[in-house]
């Protein structure tokens, strides 16, 4: 069965990840605007309407506005903020809990997950549903990306002009990945979510730092590192290291892959542990899991 993708927003970042990553998918063929029409409502509604899925890789007000455009029945996949904890969309995270690739299969309308927030669920979570961590429990959630998290103006901004080494953002405390990581972390209780970026194209590091004593049951650390392997057994894209992990990280190490790793560090006889996520935020972070969730609504792998 072949299948005709519209990818609104294609001339950017992750538009064009996706594109680039669907044309070694077979059977697949993109409707494409020119650049004169690209932003033009009446060019896009008709692209929606002759595509079998349309991508939206916009911001998100222009994503809203495109939802309202749409033709009825039109099968969306959104990788804006704009519908992740909206009502009616499912999560794009496949590997969140058995049937939710199933939930994706069959959804006419799915948020593709923020970066961060890929990184922080896929730690949390397993530790909410295993019931090790309680879901009010104070938490904190620091994290490095990339410049190209940060789309064309921030890419532009760090190769024309030279952006600064690292920088803390955000510290509003109010960054729009903390709706959707409580939502489907499980957490009833605002995390304290501190972001980063540096003068480094892509790649992410996302960070918990825990204590032990905290966690339910007094678990080590050795046991989280347990509880993710089993987690995560058979998830083709997420790889959780089994013990404890003490060499140096770097965010590059999975560019351009559509990976997922999880780490533990720890200093057992303090009680504490870094719990660790790291992927690339254009992969597994935007286009990569983009594709993956267009192969499941295309109803394939
Ligand atoms: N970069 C990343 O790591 C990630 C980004 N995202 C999300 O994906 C979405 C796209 O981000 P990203 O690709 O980084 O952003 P970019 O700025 O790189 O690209 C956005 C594209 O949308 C186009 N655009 C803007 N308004 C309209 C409109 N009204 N109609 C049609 N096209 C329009 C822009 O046009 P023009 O070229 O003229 O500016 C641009 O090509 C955002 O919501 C972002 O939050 C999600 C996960 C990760
Ligand atoms: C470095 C940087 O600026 N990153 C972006 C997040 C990119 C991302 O994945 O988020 P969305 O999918 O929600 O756009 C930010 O913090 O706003």
């Amino acid at each position: 069965m072949s299948a005709k993708i519209f990818i609104d927003g294609q001339a950017g970042t992750t538009g064009l990840g996706i594109a680039q990553r669907l044309a070694a998918v077979p059977h697949v063929s993109l409707v494409t605007l020119d650049d004169a029409h690209r932003k033009s409502p009446e060019a896009r509604a008709a692209a929606m309407a002759e595509a079998d899925l349309t991508v939206l890789c916009l911001p998100d007000d222009a994503a809203r506005e495109a939802i309202a455009i749409a033709p009825e029945g039109t099968r969306f996949l959104d990788a804006s903020t704009a519908h992740r904890v909206a009502r009616g969309w499912v999560y794009g995270f496949p590997e969140l809990a058995p049937g939710q690739a199933a939930a994706i299969a069959q959804a006419r309308l799915v948020a593709n997950p923020g970066c961060y927030a890929t990184g922080a669920i896929a730690l949390l979570h397993p530790l909410v549903k295993l019931g090790l961590l309680g879901p009010g429990q104070a938490l904190s959630i620091n994290a490095i990306s990339g410049y190209s998290g940060g789309g064309k103006a921030m890419i532009a901004a760090h190769e024309a002009e030279g952006g600064p080494a690292f920088e803390l953002y955000a510290l509003g405390l109010a960054h729009k990945h903390i709706p959707e990581i409580m939502q489907y972390a499980g957490l009833n209780r605002r995390p304290l979510f501190v972001p980063s970026v540096g003068h480094f194209a892509q790649g992410m590091l996302v960070c918990v730092p825990m204590f032990l004593d905290q966690l339910r049951g007094h678990p080590t650390a050795e046991r989280l590192a347990e509880a993710y392997s089993d987690y995560y057994a058979g998830a083709e894209n997420v790889i959780a290291h089994p013990g404890l992990h003490a060499a140096n990280l770097q965010p590059e190490a999975l560019n351009n892959t559509d990976k997922l790793e999880i780490f533990v560090a720890a200093n057992e006889s303090a009680g504490h542990a870094v719990l660790i996520a790291r992927l690339d935020n254009l992969g597994k972070g935007a286009s990569g899991a983009a594709v993956q969730n267009i192969n499941l609504m295309l109803g394939g792998a």
